[in-house]
């Protein structure tokens, strides 16, 4: 649906319109973007309460900066529309995060002034120093690069291996941290103690904005004035402010914490902080949400509400008379709870997804057993193999695309030394509108090859259940991973009774002639409603839920490939060096004669847009796998074969 921008927001197609207008008319501006991002994303759905929270930051920089060629990273980039408004795509902004639309973060390819890819957090300190010190090396020395990072990603090692190095970078590097005391959930940890402490001391802030004011106006009277600058900084920040100042001590020259909504000011300081070299740090305090009063009061929920009433802030519920399964996270952050009653040694550890991943559940009810350790999914990873080394069951939730940036930390801390660290990948597979950066892609590949690894899915949710249960009665030899996708599973009735499932064991859901499909995971659901249709048809396929990639149920298979000429593997995940994979090599190596064809995510990047749309376009879904039997098999007659 498309939405009217203001008067003056619709003519700024460009920051060059924007940097035509008198300063007295930005606070216009920012009110009209407000509005403009309200009225999008409440019809359109998107992240929310991080956007607003920016919008006097986004239209000062890109009002101060020479942008394209002055480089801007957003880190994270879901708080990035603002930006995508005002850098020529207003018109298309109502395609944003929708099959075939815009992204929704920042891409290159989509536009010059989008510097660096982004959706995982923490990277942007990193990218723009690489930029800065491109532009050093290149001899491009009045050009600008700025990396905006939010207080939750700053708590990442990520963050902090890029102050350390940028620090001695004698390069034009500005960090803007936008301070807003959140993450998704609230923000947790000592360095947010941290910054609300400085964001807070009045002494310190009275003495610090005397300090700078003079330091910047002795800063603009030329190369010598630099040497004085940095003399009196030495002699007076030293003793004073570097005792106190975290990004001091690391060599960045700290300013603010400025309030971030006063765009008038904000304008000033940016243009003060251009003339001043080496590595900076503006300390911005925001509030997420601001200007929706809601999405200010409950921050978390207003982080990416899905579609609402923006009158009322009423969130738009899809209603149903039928009862509802659940989603799969609500099911492992209930069953988690129900577990752990029973077993005193399970613990929960998410980084930074308490509420996304349902570990909040856990949190409340058990406070002193269940952890959010802030974005840091190495961290986490090593965290829990520490208490599983003490004899603990540590259930570390960790979203599927998140969990690559703890690859090492799986083979080196746990699976190497065989800690029994259950792995829970939520959004495995399809992640939907977030797109390349979010989807579940590569965990079946890279977990497989991982030794003393469990590799695990399930079809529904009480397989989630018995395989979480399964994971905490003993140790399996190493770490335990179980893989589910985003969303809701297929059972309404699934609180049942836990029992065991034999490692390495799948199991049949139908029996059939001429073909067998092998799924794995939630997926096998497609599969399921593909053959009801076949079977209409006169076609009967036989059905696996393999349940494991690692082990395989080698009996099994043993036996498929003896009735079998033909087999259809299907995952959630990419083809290469997934589940179908596996089954591949396990059928070389005992000489499968017949055929096999995988499908799953083709080796491409897949784009946003919804989990049927997306499972559609790479060919695993009802449909595609309907065409996929007929087009291996010659149907028969109609006849029923009950499984
Ligand atoms: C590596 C990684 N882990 C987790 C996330 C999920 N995530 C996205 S935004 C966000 C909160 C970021 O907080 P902050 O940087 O302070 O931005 P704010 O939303 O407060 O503006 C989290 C945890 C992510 N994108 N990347
Ligand atoms: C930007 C980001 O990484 C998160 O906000 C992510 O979009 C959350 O995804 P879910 O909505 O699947 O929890
Ligand atoms: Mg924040």
């Amino acid at each position: 649906m498309e939405v009217q921008a203001g008067e003056l927001l619709s003519k700024i197609n460009y920051p060059s319109d924007l940097r035509k207008l008198d300063s007295n008319r930005l606070e216009e501006v920012c009110n009209e973007l407000r509005q403009y991002i309200i009225d999008v994303v409440s019809v359109n759905g998107g992240h929310f309460a991080a956007n607003l929270g920016v919008v006097e930051l986004t239209v000062a920089l890109h009002y101060v900066l020479n942008t394209p060629y002055d480089q801007l990273v957003w880190d994270v980039g879901h708080q990035a529309y603002g930006h995508k408004i005002l850098t020529g795509r207003r018109d298309v902004f109502h395609t944003n995060r929708i099959y075939k639309g815009i992204s929704g973060f920042p891409k290159r390819s989509e536009s010059e002034y989008d510097t660096f890819g982004v959706g995982h957090s923490s990277t942007s300190i990193s990218a723009a120093l690489g930029m800065a010190v491109a532009s050093q090396y290149k001899g491009e020395t009045d050009r600008q690069h700025v990396a905006v990072i939010g207080d939750g990603s700053m708590t990442a090692g990520m963050a902090f291996e890029a102050l350390n190095h940028a620090g001695i970078e004698n390069s034009n590097l500005l960090v803007i941290l936008n301070d807003n005391c959140m993450s998704i959930d609230p923000n947790v940890g000592a360095l947010k103690e941290y910054l609300t402490d400085i964001s807070t001391s009045k002494g310190y802030n009275r003495f610090r904005d005397d300090v700078s004011s003079v330091l910047m106006k002795i800063s603009e009277l030329g190369p010598n004035a630099h040497e004085i600058v940095k003399k009196i900084e030495k002699s007076i920040k030293g003793t004073i402010l570097k005792k106190s100042n975290l990004f001091e001590s690391l060599k960045f020259r700290y300013f603010g914490p400025i309030d971030g909504h006063d765009i008038n000011h904000l304008v000033k300081v940016l243009e003060d902080l251009k003339h001043i070299p080496g590595p900076k740090l503006l300390h911005c305090v925001t509030v997420k949400g601001k200007g929706y009063a809601l999405a200010e009061k409950d921050q978390t929920k207003w982080h990416a509400p899905g579609l609402f009433d923006k009158i009322t802030g009423e969130i738009k519920k899809s209603y149903s008379d039928k009862p509802q399964a659940p989603k799969y996270q609500d099911v492992f952050g209930h069953t988690l709870v129900e577990l752990a009653k029973m077993n005193d040694k399970i613990m929960g550890v998410t980084p930074a997804m308490p509420s996304g991943c349902s570990l909040n559940i856990m949190m409340k009810a058990m406070p002193n057993r269940a952890f959010d350790v802030g974005i840091a999914e190495q961290h986490a990873v090593t965290f829990s193999a520490g208490l599983a080394s003490q004899g603990l069951i540590p259930f570390c939730n960790i979203y599927s695309s998140f969990m690559q940036r703890a690859f090492d930390q799986v083979v080196h801390d746990a699976a190497i030394q065989k800690l029994p660290v259950v792995f829970c990948l939520d959004r495995a597979g399809i992640a939907g509108a977030d797109g390349p950066t979010h989807h579940g892609a590569y965990d079946i590949a890279f977990f497989r090859c991982i030794p003393n690894m469990i590799v695990s899915a399930p079809m529904n949710e009480e397989e989630l259940r018995n395989l979480m249960y399964t994971a905490q009665l003993k140790n399996h030899g190493g770490p335990f991973s179980i893989r589910y996708p985003r969303g809701k599973g297929v059972m309404v009735d699934w609180q049942r009774p836990f029992a065991e499932i034999e490692v390495g064991q799948g199991r049949k859901i139908c029996d059939g002639e001429d073909i067998a499909i092998l799924t794995l995971g939630h997926i096998g659901n497609e599969a399921v409603k593909a053959c009801q249709e076949l079977n209409a048809d006169g076609y009967h396929p036989a059905h696996f839920d393999m349940r494991f990639a690692k082990p395989l149920d080698q009996n099994m298979l043993l036996s498929i490939f003896a009735k079998y000429d033909q087999i259809i593997t299907i995952e959630d995940g990419c083809i290469q060096g997934g589940f179908g994979s596996a089954i591949l090599e396990f059928a070389a190596d005992n000489q499968y004669k017949g055929q096999i064809k995988r499908l799953g995510m083709p080796d491409d990047v897949i784009e946003h847009g919804e989990q049927q749309e997306l499972w559609e376009e790479c060919g695993y879904d009802k449909v595609s796998i309907i065409n996929a039997v007929k087009a291996l098999v010659v149907a028969r007659p109609v006849k029923s074969l009950v499984g």
